[in-house]
């Protein structure tokens, strides 16, 4: 059985995830066939490359807002120094954001849910990058086919999180402590789900992830050389302290 303390961690976790999350999977399942006219996606198509690219943005820093409230809800992760916390952020929010928008992602027709309604990769033509939303919609079908729980999610995002391999890290040993209780967490949760076989597919998805954002940066720094004033006054302030 878990030990108490890890018991605590588990539904501490699982509360700041359900408490941060601005949409909940299964109230998106009433929503998971709204999707968008052929003119709604032809507007979305007609933008210029520079307007998606900043509605985009906006919408993105929304999710990411969310996902620095969970981190400071994980316990362990406020203990961490105020650098060590950014350090994080920095480089694992966007990580959190691609599984959180996994788990509401249409697999029967390969839909993300975005501005309200469900979307296809053609919605996002206009961003120039085809390869890298295919990538993010590959992603999101391959979380999807492991039937996460959002408790099993909940600390995988967490995990994803709190990785002491981040670069610019000062006090490394502690957040391999925090890791460590959080590994114990997720371990103890799937064998009580009897599903010890996901732990080293989480850690395979951890590594596409990775590749994810490498794949987003290059992307913004590929836009951001063509659109710097887009980049500079309309982009929003926690996107470019994050990704720029
Ligand atoms: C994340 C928390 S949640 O409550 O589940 C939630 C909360 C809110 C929403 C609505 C939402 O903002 N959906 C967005 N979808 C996409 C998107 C777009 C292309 C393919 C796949 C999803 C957004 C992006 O801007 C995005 C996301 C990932 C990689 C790349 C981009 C575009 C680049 C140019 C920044 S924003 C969805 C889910």
């Amino acid at each position: 059985p878990m030990s108490t303390h890890i018991e605590e961690l588990c539904a501490s976790i699982f509360r700041s995830h359900r408490e941060t999350s601005q949409y909940h999977a299964e109230d998106l399942q009433a929503l998971k066939w709204k999707v968008f006219s052929r003119e709604e996606v032809h507007a979305y198509q007609n933008k210029t490359m520079d307007e998606m690219w900043q509605h985009c943005a906006v919408r993105l820093t929304d999710a990411v807002q969310y996902v620095v409230e969970f981190a400071k809800r994980i316990p362990g992760f406020r203990q961490l120094g105020q650098n060590d916390q950014i350090a994080l952020l920095k480089s694992g929010s966007m990580e959190v954001v691609l599984v959180r928008m996994s788990r509401i992602f249409n697999t029967e027709n390969s839909t993300v849910f975005f501005d309200g309604k469900f979307a296809g990769t053609e919605l996002f033509k206009s961003l120039a990058c085809g390869d890298f939303i295919a990538s993010v919609f590959d992603f999101a079908h391959s979380l999807c086919a492991l039937r996460l729980t959002e408790q099993q999610v909940a600390l995988f995002s967490s995990l994803v999180l709190i990785n002491a391999d981040r670069p610019c890290l000062e006090d490394r040993d502690k957040v391999l402590r925090v890791r460590k209780d959080v590994e114990l967490a997720l371990n103890q949760l799937l064998h009580r789900d009897n599903q010890e076989s996901l732990l080293h597919k989480l850690y395979q998805k951890m590594a596409l992830l990775k590749n994810l954002c490498s794949l987003h940066i290059e992307k913004l720094r590929w836009f951001r050389q063509y659109y710097p004033m887009t980049v500079h006054s309309l982009f929003p302030p926690l996107y470019k302290e994050l990704f720029v």
